[in-house]
């Protein structure tokens, strides 16, 4: 039987939405890696199955496009929160995700905001490959940009502040430093410029997509990153390659994060 999905994106970080609540699904490395292939397949950054859970309104599992499974994905959790709400006629959401049950709401009408919960901070929840104090990482492969701050939201992620975007090399070096032994599960990789401290330009080299018009993950990473470096308040503008999340780290801890929402188009899996 064919399976339809939804082709979604948040600021242009796009995504293949599989609703497996009434009928199971579990697509395997090789089937992900083809479906999310841009010359073979319909093509994404993340291949996302919402199914059924006894904890939440719904369940959400999101893959890479090498077929690997990610932990957590901010623009795919607004992306689904969104759908199930018009489902629903609700206005609120609750989804249970790998790292944690995430509650989402509506902000307009394509615009939805979503609490990504406590960042972690310790370097054995990056994970790194041993002791180092997470606010300044040194790391080989890009030793001339001084040290990242790395932490968790679900999934690994690396943050330098840079004095400009335009001389970096996102590609060129977040390839490089995804690969590196320092990071065992691989990281994703953001480039940060400081506009302000309510204004952050961001490029984020995603593990095992690369460059993506957008990270939701990457951006909450970059906001707490640039509060514990002294160089960001506590909320602001996280403006990407396709466009702007807010971002706030509140005093419970929680990291919010709001933006907009897009419908591509409906179809059936092949
Ligand atoms: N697009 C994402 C992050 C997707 C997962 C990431 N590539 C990883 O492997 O951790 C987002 O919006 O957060």
């Amino acid at each position: 039987m064919e399976r339809p999905f939804l082709k979604m994106n948040g600021l242009g970080n796009d995504f293949i939405v599989v609703d497996a609540r009434r009928r199971a699904f579990a697509p395997d490395p090789e089937t992900i890696r083809r479906l999310a292939s841009r010359s073979e397949g319909i093509g994404c950054d993340q291949f996302v199955v919402i199914g059924a859970s006894e904890t939440a309104d719904a369940s959400i599992r999101f893959w890479n496009p090498d077929g690997g499974e990610a932990g957590a994905c901010g623009n795919a959790s607004r992306c689904v929160a969104w759908r199930l709400m018009e489902d629903a006629g609700t206005d609120e959401v609750r989804l249970e995700t790998a790292g944690g049950v995430l509650a989402a709401w509506r902000q307009g009408p394509m615009r939805v905001a979503v609490d990504m919960g406590r960042p972690r901070l310790s370097w054995r929840a990056v994970p790194l490959s041993g002791p180092h104090d997470t606010l300044a990482v040194p790391v080989p492969e890009a030793a001339p940009l001084g040290p990242a701050t790395c932490l968790s939201m679900g999934n690994p992620h690396a943050v330098f502040f840079v004095p400009s975007l335009s001389d970096i090399d996102v590609a060129g070096l977040g390839a490089r430093i995804e690969a590196s032994p320092l990071f065992p599960e691989r990281v994703n990789v953001g480039f940060a410029e400081v506009r302000s401290r309510t204004h952050l330009r961001l490029r984020v080299w995603e593990r095992a997509a690369g460059l993506t018009r957008a990270c939701g993950s990457g951006a909450c990473a970059a906001l707490v990153a640039g509060v514990r470096r002294g160089l960001a308040g506590p909320a602001g503008r996280l403006e990407l390659d396709g466009g702007d999340l807010e971002i706030a780290w509140g005093i419970d801890g929680r990291v919010l994060m709001t933006g907009d929402v897009e419908i591509e188009f409906e179809g059936r899996l092949p």
